[in-house]
């Protein structure tokens, strides 16, 4: 019998689905696969992100599907996976990581150092249009939505003059296009950028056991110790904060950074910890945020956030 796996519609979560069916046909050659595509919340409202309340929009109605029955597992973007995951369900693999990087998309190939002075910048998020503006206050940033390609399209026609994704999307997408890297320490990424999240039912031990054969042990330490921060101050794809982790032999590195929505406030914390337990090391920079004022940069970000919406 085939096994039923969730997916969005979207041109990416296709594109990872399929690179993660392909990774499971070569360890599991004799199991046979079925693709469902699902539509989210995420998927159908085309507010800016940050301007709606439900974290987890591109998820919640697969997770369900999960829950049911309807589908074994499912594929998401780690980032798009809200910490408090429900706990019939299991993040059963972190397959190997794509880049953590955004890139700043351009018909130039500027970088945001040399992208000419008064352009206008879009971005998916609240973490990416604040970074902007400290790097480059003389830019105007703009909320932009629509999947990746949308997005790229409003470049190439000249209705915007840049935009910020991420590298992992542009790169299983295969998208070429002309961008430049944007440093992962000057530009701090979303936490659990780059990787994915394969889930399916707690109870579920034998799809478990077929989905961790493609498991990569790294990359699941740094997305814990991100996604463990991202608990201890309740972040989302809404609330500015920026963070990776990176597994160097025993040690494991975690940077952050907290902006204030008019970005002339931050917090930035670089913590050593180790490979055994991310998790704390995650607490542990989120208890150093919330005693170095982590609340006081995020009061006041909703209202700001619903003047930054109507530009
Ligand atoms: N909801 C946006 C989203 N979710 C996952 C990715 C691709 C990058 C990744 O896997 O983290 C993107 C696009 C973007 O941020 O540019």
């Amino acid at each position: 019998m085939s096994i039923k796996l969730g997916t969005r519609g979207s041109p990416l979560s296709l594109a990872q689905t399929s690179w993660v069916l392909d990774e499971l046909k070569n360890t599991n050659p004799s199991l046979t696969f079925e693709i469902e595509k699902i539509t989210t919340k995420g998927d159908t409202d085309t507010r800016p992100l940050f301007a709606m309340e439900q974290k987890g929009i591109f998820e919640k109605e697969i997770d369900r599907a999960v829950s049911e029955k309807q589908v074994d597992f499912a594929v998401h973007s780690m980032k798009d996976v809200p910490s408090d995951l429900d706990s019939s369900l299991t993040i059963a693999c972190v397959p190997k990581r794509e880049s953590v990087n955004d890139v700043l998309i351009t018909n130039d190939g500027f970088s945001l150092d040399s992208i000419p002075s008064g352009s206008t910048v879009g971005s998916s998020s609240l973490r990416r249009a604040v970074q902007i503006s400290r790097k480059r206050p003389d830019l105007n940033v703009k909320p932009i939505r629509g999947n990746i390609e949308t997005r790229i399209n409003k470049v190439t026609e000249k209705k915007i003059d840049g935009i910020v994704l991420a590298k992992a999307g542009i790169s299983r997408l295969g998208v070429d296009t002309k961008h430049s890297l944007l440093s992962k320490d000057e530009f701090l990424p979303s936490p659990g950028q780059g990787a994915l999240a394969i889930i399916c039912r707690s109870d579920d031990s034998k799809t478990i056991e077929m989905l961790k054969k493609i498991e990569d042990k790294n990359s699941r330490i740094e997305v814990e110790a991100e996604r463990s921060l991202s608990e201890h101050i309740d972040s989302g794809c809404r609330f500015p904060v920026g963070a990776y982790a990176s597994v160097k032999s025993d040690s494991l590195i975690l940077k952050v950074g907290v902006y204030s929505m008019d970005g002339k406030k931050s917090i930035l914390i670089e913590e050593n910890g180790t490979i055994d337990n991310p998790f704390e090391l995650g607490k542990k920079i989120g208890n150093e945020l919330k005693s170095q004022g982590v609340s006081e940069i995020a009061s006041n970000w909703r209202e700001k956030l619903e003047e930054w919406n109507k530009q």
